[in-house]
């Protein structure tokens, strides 16, 4: 990062949100409260004139780093990173602007790259919270429960990881912020502020609490979702991705850890580090190396750039099947294991769609000989009437999976028992991924203290093959390439290495479209035989998951839970 440690600068102005002027704002409530941060102060770097959004200067930006990575290829010496010319079009704020900007107490560096993202904002104050617990843990992030001491409203402040000296950085880390601003609906994670100062070189997004998220409440043994309970779930999170679409972002990362549930039972969809803005109308490309692995539709693995609102549809698909059988469907450990499962449950791509797609993985994915669809008969003992919909998500021809809205629509929502009232869901105890670690570590601590030392470490052993496997990160698979291609100095190339953002490599990323696609036949599993041109998959029996709703255990073992650090080390691991 580009600071330097010292006392932070207050910028004295507190942010009330879009229409907030500066007149009234809070000067008075200096904090007594233990600072969230307050000791940092940065170098403030000149403005370069890249902006977030802007597919010219993005296009450009994959450009230079193609040339930047062939000759480093080459043995040839990296040429510093050219900078892309200031574009009028863009969002970057005028001359005054950013004066403006950084007088309301934005640091420098932000408003020159990412004007849009603040715009009409003022900043809050890092000591106007006060920070309670550590609640989570992303890639990119930390996530802390705090107070807001102004509002006295308990708030999740996510600390983002990022490198106030690096355009692309700053812009992949603007990109969640200007999604998140475009997005407004009860089912979607509402951006309530930014905490940062014009001295700071860290940024908190700020918002609202919310106790529970789905992967935890699925993994915990003792709550079985009823079918009135998960078409209430699946109504929010489709009317949330309806939104979405609508406004044209593409999320690329549903999984159950990023649909957040508060004590109502609301459900709103988080972490959109992930998202892109789409045209539904103009094809454009974008990486395909998005969504993690359980829940990423087949066009990606075979490689689509120029995808759209099926991804999410298909990643939701997964989620109605895991919350009726009790565990997630399709938990391959490598791209290529999973597109076997996908092929095995849902029938591998007919010839019309290999033709009319294109796909640039085609030749090495295609199955010399075609496998059927057997998702009707696999989940027999679902609720018939969430078959139709489950196989329109989980449909392999993106086109067939339809939109969010005809999901709300269909015989699922349609059919008694209806969805039940988000207030008449169960009031859980804590359940995140962290809770439960916790309550994990906590146990077995007890349980070591309690027993002899080989009867407590036989059933910590026990407990912990029950318990989860990773699911593989959504971008797990891209470290190598975001590694290589990162702009490392020799004065900070420990920190870059840690902190960057992730690889959105749609139009300026270093890795070229579609580059990153060798399968290491290493990671080929036993069952799929590899070779050169083409796979073979061994063609086992038909796994059935499915199992009594309610008794989601007795369906043959309980979902794998995958936590967030399970991801991180998973990530770290590739
Ligand atoms: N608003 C919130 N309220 C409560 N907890 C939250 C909130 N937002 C995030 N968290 C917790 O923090 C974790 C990490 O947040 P998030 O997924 O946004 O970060 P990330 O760095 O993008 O993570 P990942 O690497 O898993 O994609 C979440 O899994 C969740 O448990």
């Amino acid at each position: 990062m580009g600071c330097v440690l010292g006392r932070e600068v207050s910028s004295g102005l507190v942010h009330n949100g879009r229409e907030e002027k500066r007149e009234g704002v809070n000067h008075e409530k200096k904090s007594q409260n233990v600072n969230v941060e307050s000791t940092e102060t940065v170098e403030v770097k000149g403005a370069e004139n890249v902006t977030v959004g802007d597919e010219a200067v993005e296009a450009n930006e994959a450009d230079v780093t193609k040339k930047d990575d062939k000759a480093e290829h080459e043995g040839k010496p990296r040429k510093e990173k050219r900078r892309s010319k200031p574009d009028p079009r863009l969002s970057n704020p005028p001359k005054h602007k950013h004066g403006e900007q950084v007088a309301a107490g934005w640091p420098s560096w932000l408003s020159a790259h990412v004007g849009e993202a603040i715009d009409g904002w003022l900043p809050r104050r890092a000591d106007t919270f006060e920070k309670i617990d550590k609640i989570g843990q992303g890639t990119y992030s930390n996530v802390y429960k705090a107070r807001d001491t102004i509002t006295g409203k308990i708030v999740a402040l996510k600390k983002v990881r990022f490198d106030n000296l690096e355009p692309e950085s700053v812009r992949f880390m603007a990109r969640e912020i200007i999604i998140l601003r475009r997005l407004d609906h009860p089912n979607v994670i509402k951006l309530e502020g930014l905490v940062t100062s014009r001295m700071s070189c860290s940024l908190y997004l700020v918002f609202e609490y919310m106790e529970h998220d789905l992967a935890g409440l699925a993994a915990s043994p003792e709550i079985k979702f009823t079918e009135a309970q998960v078409k209430c779930y699946m109504h929010q999170l489709l009317s949330g991705l309806e939104h979405c679409h609508n406004r044209h972002v593409l999320h690329r990362d549903i999984k159950g850890s990023n649909l957040l549930l508060d004590n109502s039972g609301i459900l709103r969809i988080a972490d959109f580090g992930l998202a892109t803005i789409f045209d539904p109308h103009h094809k454009h490309q974008m990486t395909s190396r998005v969504v993690t692995l359980w829940y990423r539709p087949p066009e990606l693995l075979l490689g689509a750039t120029d995808y759209g609102a099926g991804i999410d549809l298909w990643s939701a698909g997964c989620i109605l099947a895991e919350l009726l059988a009790g565990k997630p469907i399709m938990p391959g450990r490598t791209e290529v294991e999973q597109l076997h499962k996908i092929y095995k449950l849902c029938g591998s791509p007919s010839e019309e769609y290999w033709k009319k797609s294109k796909l640039p993985n085609a030749t090495l994915f295609k199955p010399r000989d075609p496998y059927r669809r057997c998702i009707r008969e696999t989940f027999k003992d679902f609720p018939q009437s969430s078959l139709p919909l489950i196989d329109t998500l989980l449909a392999i021809d993106p086109a067939e999976r339809k939109t969010a809205t005809d999901a709300l629509q269909s015989e699922f929502f349609n059919t008694e028992p209806y969805a039940c009232d988000p207030s008449s869901l169960p009031k859980y105890p804590p359940t995140k991924e962290m809770d439960a670690k916790r309550r994990d570590d906590e146990a077995r601590r007890l349980r070591a203290a309690n027993k002899a030392p080989g009867d407590g470490a036989k059933r910590v052993r026990h407990r912990e093959r029950a318990r989860a496997g990773p699911a593989p990160d959504a971008n797990a698979e891209n470290q190598a390439n975001i590694d290589r291609r990162r702009l490392i100095t020799h004065a900070n190339a420990k920190s870059k290495s840690e902190k960057f953002p992730p690889p959105h490599q749609d139009g300026g990323l270093g890795v070229p479209l579609g580059a990153s696609h060798h399968i290491d036949p290493a990671l080929v599993p036993p069952d799929v035989p590899f070779s050169s041109t083409s796979f073979t998959y061994s063609k086992e029996p038909v796994q059935n998951w499915s199992g009594p709703l309610v008794e989601p255990a007795s369906a043959g073992g309980r979902r794998k839970k995958h936590t967030a650090g399970d991801a991180k080390k998973h990530l770290k691991r590739r």
